[in-house]
């Protein structure tokens, strides 16, 4: 059955809601507007300074990080059309399969 993430499938709609929007009035807008070379360098950035969070931050600091981190991830998501249902299709097909038994059969291929 499927299941939803309803913060972020409602996050992605606003996102996806300013796509031509003006940049001047919006962030999300203005990332748009400088390409999906910027956004995927901000989403980069922004999952780097989770790492240094959990690493050498507290935990207040990480779920900060994290929620800049998954802002970011869905305007790229935006900017490619991926459209939130397909990734929590794959999570939901995932369920079940260890990790370790899926990569055993990757190393077999
Ligand atoms: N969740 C977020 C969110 N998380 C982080 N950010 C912004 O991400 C920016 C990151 O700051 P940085 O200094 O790292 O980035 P930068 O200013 O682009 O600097 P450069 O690296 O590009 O020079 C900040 O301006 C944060 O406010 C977010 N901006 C918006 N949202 C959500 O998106 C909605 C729509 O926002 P607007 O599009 O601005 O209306 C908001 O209501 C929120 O729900």
């Amino acid at each position: 059955m499927a299941r939803d993430a309803t913060v972020l499938d409602e996050l992605y709609g606003v996102i996806a809601s300013r796509k031509g929007t003006d940049p001047d009035k919006s962030y999300t807008a203005k990332l748009f507007s400088r390409g999906r070379g910027k956004i995927a360098q901000k989403f980069g950035e922004e999952a780097v300074e989770a790492v240094v969070a959990a690493l050498s931050e507290g935990k207040d600091e990480l779920v900060g990080e994290s929620a800049d981190t998954l802002y970011h991830l869905l305007v790229l998501w935006a900017d490619c059309g991926i459209d939130p249902a397909k990734v929590w299709a794959e999570l939901d097909r995932r369920v079940g399969t260890s990790g370790i038994d899926e990569k055993k059969s990757r190393a077999k291929k």
